[in-house]
């Protein structure tokens, strides 16, 4: 991504963000400079900044910077992981320090607290001797980051972190020194003895310990979802022999062109898309569309870059490098779905950015309610920062970000591009499947299985005729009719391609005419009873009509076969709940053929194309919720008037496609498991937010109520944050269940 003139994103890598609050502070300062449009991810750490002309990228960092953190253009995924392992090697340091200290002096102020016997001269000091490096250098990311947040007159969760482990240690360490506080407090086996304050020091050095570990673990899982969202790109191959005069030379994949011929080992992976020119060999898709079962090329067919070579060696010309592949875009695609915000994660940002201050002025309450009522210093500090420590809403900040990011990854390894937030809560509203009949249930890959010629000429000769119109039409009729015909076709003059109905030209002086019965009627065509009554013989097959000027003279029958797993992928629609819709602008009985093969109950057949975008807007009004799937080529306004609009890609023109959810793999399944993906997804989400807002909502009052030990807080809050993100990590583990359960697993 550029920034520039024309206000293109810009992406950029944020630093020095410890929590949601803080991604959402960034986002609000950037939205106040005009004409600016910025989304900034926590759980990513990426920044996209519409940057408007006249704003240059250094204005966008640079109030970046004044807001207190940091920030680099065009992040490099290296750098990133460079950036990323120092930071938890850095974490790991401090965490071993705070834990090393703290068990012996939880395990010493404890027994001193409640032994008074045990106590020597300077134990007071000792204790706060072990406490300090806890306190001073292992928390000093947390007061770093409050300090300058301090310094910008904001305030994070490291705030209240900070103040939790100052005032804890602070109290500890002057009362301990002062000596003489009264005994009685309560440590769940025992109560202390006069002067034990010094326990106080175990708190300090305890809840930095568990709020470290728990930054620690979330930082290293959020590193795997990550990971995790970059794997597509890093299947790039790096290195290929490009055949120049005959020889092979190994350069680097990025220097390749368009046109360039490559030769692919056995077991190499292939680095372009492009165009089988020799050699034979199964390929592996499974990295990349999430395909099973190798597929078998030889010269003329298409291969994807990145897909393996297994067994022989191939020749390929390429159609696509770099950017310009398949892979390119689906890795684009899914770090941008990856980083698109979530309606609810808005709402979210918005509760962090208050969150923070309104626990600030809860602990001060506290603290203020305990002494009004006439408690000790003791019970009111406890109490203040019990609540300073439970309240950080970490674990809501990373609820969806996380989920979704993993969701969308793991969609992405089993052939499923799930292009944001908006297309996956979607998902969740759909009631009704509408299927589209050619190339989306069935093949696509028609097949001549009867030509009829009504005027006693051979039937060969209306192929030809028929076959030299559709040579210039890229329908899938168009196509079997060709191929059949044989013969490099006749020239055509005046093509006109009729969408949903047939196409016309002039082959020889004679105008050509192929298609429906309907088109034929429409264009003033004689059908003669020999072709209506051969019409009734064509059964299951999609006959057209062939005239010759004014008068049709024959007939071709043409079938295509339903795709393999097209009845399986059904049933687990009907397993999901949801209703199907077959949709064609095939005739009724080739319709309710297919409709039966696969076991879809409903037909809406004959629908022409621009009508198609009707009956989809037809059955919303009804009150369903509608996903339509198709191939996403000419039914695009189709998918683009639905709720959902599923498009089963094929070639690399993944993003340019009208739909919410592109599936890479040509296989029906891919739609039952992109909706049951995308269920649970949300269901994860939910249940992290339930999770993160209920816990908060809960601990607080607890904490004020003085029932909540800081230490126990200390550790629910990093447990919080911990079980948000391998919650949402699961999800990669997903598995999709089948009908069939001899299909071979992804
Ligand atoms: N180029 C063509 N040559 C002959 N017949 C055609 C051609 N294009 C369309 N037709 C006829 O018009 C009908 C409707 O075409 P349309 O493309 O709308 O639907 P379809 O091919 O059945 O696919 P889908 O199931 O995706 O709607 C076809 O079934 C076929 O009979």
């Amino acid at each position: 991504m550029t920034s520039g003139p024309t206000g293109a994103p810009v992406e950029l890598a944020v630093s020095g963000m410890t929590c949601a609050a803080c991604a959402s502070r960034v986002e609000r300062k950037l939205n106040k400079l005009a004409g600016v449009r910025a989304s900034v991810n926590y759980a990513t750490e990426r920044a996209v900044v519409h940057v408007p002309p006249g704003l240059g990228d250094g204005d966008v960092i640079d109030t970046i910077r004044k807001a207190g953190y940091d920030a680099r253009v065009r992040p490099r995924a290296e750098d990133d992981r460079a950036a990323h392992t120092a930071a938890i090697t850095d974490l790991r340091r401090r965490l071993l320090v705070a834990a090393l200290l703290a068990i012996p002096l939880g395990n010493l102020s404890i027994t001193l607290a409640l032994v008074p016997g045990l106590r020597f001269p300077g134990w007071e000091a000792l204790c706060v001797l072990l406490a300090l490096p806890v306190v001073a250098y292992s928390a000093w990311p947390f007061h770093r980051a409050a300090l300058r947040n301090l310094r910008h007159g904001s305030s994070s969760m490291d705030t209240l972190v900070s103040l939790g482990v100052l005032a804890s240690f602070g109290w500890a360490a002057w009362s301990s020194f002062a000596g003489g506080s009264a005994p009685g407090h309560w440590l769940g086996f025992g109560t202390t003895a006069a002067g034990a304050d010094a326990v106080y020091l175990d708190v300090a050095a305890g809840v930095t310990t568990f709020l470290l570990a728990g930054r620690y673990f979330e930082n290293r899982s959020r590193r795997s979802a990550v990971d995790l969202l970059t794997a597509l790109a890093g299947l790039a191959v790096k290195d290929a022999r490009v055949l120049r005069d005959g020889v092979e030379h190994v350069v680097p994949a990025v220097e390749l062109r368009v046109g360039d011929v490559v030769v692919v080992r056995p077991g190499e992976g292939i680095p372009v898309d492009g165009e089988v020119v020799d050699g034979c060999s199964a390929v592996d898709a499974s990295a990349v569309t999430g395909e099973s079962v190798p597929a078998e090329v030889t010269p003329g067919d298409r291969v994807v870059g990145a897909t393996v070579n297994t067994t022989g060696r191939l020749v390929v010309r390429a159609t696509g490098v770099g950017a310009h592949t398949q892979l390119a875009q689906m890795s684009a695609l899914v770090e941008e779905a990856a980083q698109r915000k979530a309606s609810v994660q808005r709402l979210v940002d918005r509760v962090c950015a208050v969150f923070v201050p309104v626990v600030l002025a809860v602990a001060l309450i506290t603290l203020l309610g305990w002494l009004a009522t006439g408690n000790g210093a003791r019970e009111a500090f406890t109490a203040a920062v019990s609540v300073l420590i439970i309240a950080c809403p970490c674990a809501l900040g990373l609820a969806t970000p996380t989920a979704l990011m993993v969701g969308v990854a793991r969609a992405a390894q089993l052939g499923i591009l799930i292009k944001g937030p908006d297309a996956l809560e979607a998902t969740r509203m759909v009631d009704t499947v509408v299927l589209d009949k050619t190339g989306t249930v069935t093949t696509g890959r028609m097949a001549v299985v009867d030509t009829a010629s009504f005027t006693g000429a051979p039937e060969a000769d209306v192929l030809r005729r028929a076959g030299a119109v559709e040579a210039a039409s890229e329908h899938p009729v168009a196509a079997a009719i060709t191929a059949a015909a044989g013969d490099p076709p006749a020239a055509v003059t005046g093509f006109e391609a009729l969408v949903g109905a047939g196409a016309r030209g002039v082959v020889g002086g004679v105008r050509i005419t192929v298609g429906t019965a309907a088109l034929m009627a429409e264009s003033g065509i004689t059908i003669p009873p020999a072709a209506h009554r051969w019409l009734g013989t064509t059964g299951p097959a999609t006959a057209v009509l062939v005239a010759e000027g004014g008068a049709v003279t024959g007939g071709i029958a043409v079938r295509d076969t339903v795709k393999p797993t097209a009845a399986a992928a059904v049933a687990d629609l009907h397993r999901l709940g949801l209703r199907t819709v077959l949709l064609t602008g095939d005739n009724e009985v080739v319709a309710r053929a297919v409709a039966a093969e696969v076991g879809i109950p409903e037909v809406l057949a004959e629908v022409r194309p621009v009508d198609k975008v009707a009956a989809v807007r037809e059955l919303r009004a009804a009150g369903h919720r509608v996903a339509v799937v198709g191939d996403g080529v000419n039914d695009g306004p189709a998918l683009a008037a639905a709720d959902l609009g599923l498009a089963m890609a094929r070639g690399s023109d993944i993003a340019t496609h009208a739909a919410d959810v592109v599936l890479v793999r040509d296989d029906l399944t891919a739609v039952p498991e992109a909706i049951a993906l995308a269920n649970r997804t949300l269901t994860t989400i939910r249940g992290n937010l339930a999770w993160a807002f209920g816990y908060n909502v809960a601990a607080i009052p607890l904490a004020a109520l003085g029932l909540l030990n800081p230490l126990i807080a200390g550790a629910a809050m990093s447990l919080s944050s911990v079980l948000v993100v391998s919650n949402s990590l699961r999800l990669r583990n997903h598995r999709p269940s089948r009908s069939r359960s001899d299909r071979p697993r992804v």
